[in-house]
C-alpha cells in the first residue's frame, strides 16, 4: 500500500477578502512525483503558499503524515519536513552559495548542521562556487542552489514552483535527473508546480489540473490520455 504523506481536504485560501482556494481536496504519496498543472492564476502557487506554510490557508483540512497541521507558520512546517522553493527562487544575493545553503539549518538540530556530500554529487558546480556571492550566479545556477538549500533541510515533503522557468535546457535536463534521483530514493514526496508541459508529464506520476481554485482534473498517466491533460492543461 502506498505510504501517504499528505492529505488535504476542502482546503481554501484567501488573500484579504478575495478567496483563491475554493476548496482544494488532495493527497501525496512518499516516493511520488505529484504535478500541479494549470493556466496562469487558477492557484497553483497559492497552494503552495498555503502547504509551505508562506500564507495560511483560512478552512478546510491539512495532514502531514497523519498529523493534522493547525500551527501553519513557515517555520514550524519546515521544521515538519516542508521544503519550499518558490517561484523566482528567493536566494540571498549578498550571502555566497555555502552561506545560502546554511540558511537550511535553521531548522536543523544543531549535530546536522553539515552540508551533506550528496549536495555536491547532485549539483556539483555549487561545490566550485562555494565562495561566490548568490547574486552572481546565472538564473540555472540560483535554480539548482535554490533546490539544494531545500534539499538540506532534509524534506519530507518537497515543494517545487516552475523551477524551469526562464532556464535553459541543459540545466533543464539536469534538474529533470535531480527530481528523478530523489523520486528513486523513495523518502520524499514531490510536488511539482510545473507549465513546461513536456516535462512535467515525463517526471509525474500523478496530475492535479487546477481551474479557478479547484481541481477541474486528477490522475496518472495510466487514467488520463496525453492529450486530454494537455488539453485540461491549457484552456
Ligand atoms: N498576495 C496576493 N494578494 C491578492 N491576490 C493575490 C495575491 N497573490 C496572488 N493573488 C491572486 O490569486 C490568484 C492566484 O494566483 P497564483 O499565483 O496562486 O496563481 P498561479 O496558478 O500560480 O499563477 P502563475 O502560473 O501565473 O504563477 C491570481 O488571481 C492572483 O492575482
Amino acid at each position: 500500500m502506498a505510504d501517504n504523506l499528505l492529505q488535504i481536504d476542502d482546503l481554501t485560501l484567501h488573500y484579504g477578502g478575495s478567496q483563491i482556494l475554493n476548496g482544494i481536496s488532495m493527497d501525496a504519496n512518499i516516493g511520488e512525483v505529484v504535478c500541479v498543472m494549470g493556466t496562469n492564476g487558477v492557484g497553483k502557487t497559492s497552494l503552495l503558499k498555503a502547504l509551505s506554510g508562506t500564507h495560511a490557508h483560512s478552512g478546510g483540512s491539512y495532514q502531514l503524515a497523519g498529523e493534522t497541521i493547525t500551527k501553519t507558520s513557515a517555520h514550524a512546517l519546515a521544521k515538519n519536513g516542508v521544503a519550499y522553493v518558490p517561484q523566482g527562487r528567493e536566494i540571498f544575493p549578498f550571502l555566497t552559495v555555502k552561506e545560502n545553503l546554511e540558511t537550511g539549518f535553521a531548522c536543523l538540530p544543531r549535530s546536522e548542521h553539515k552540508i551533506p556530500d550528496e549536495i555536491f554529487d547532485l549539483f556539483p558546480i555549487l561545490k566550485d562556487f562555494l565562495a561566490r556571492r548568490g547574486g552572481d550566479l546565472s538564473g540555472g545556477q540560483q535554480q539548482q542552489l535554490a533546490i539544494a538549500r531545500a534539499l538540506i533541510t532534509r524534506p519530507k515533503l518537497l515543494l517545487l514552483d516552475e523551477p524551469t522557468e526562464g532556464i535553459q535546457p541543459n540545466i533543464i535536463k539536469q534538474i529533470g535527473d535531480v527530481i528523478r534521483h530523489l523520486r528513486g530514493q523513495s523518502d520524499m514526496c514531490i510536488i511539482l508546480v510545473e507549465q513546461f508541459f513536456d516535462f512535467a508529464y515525463e517526471l509525474g506520476d500523478r496530475f492535479v489540473v487546477m481551474d479557478r481554485g479547484a481541481v477541474k482534473l486528477t490522475g496518472t498517466t495510466d487514467t488520463i490520455p496525453k492529450d486530454t491533460l494537455r488539453d485540461a492543461v491549457s484552456v
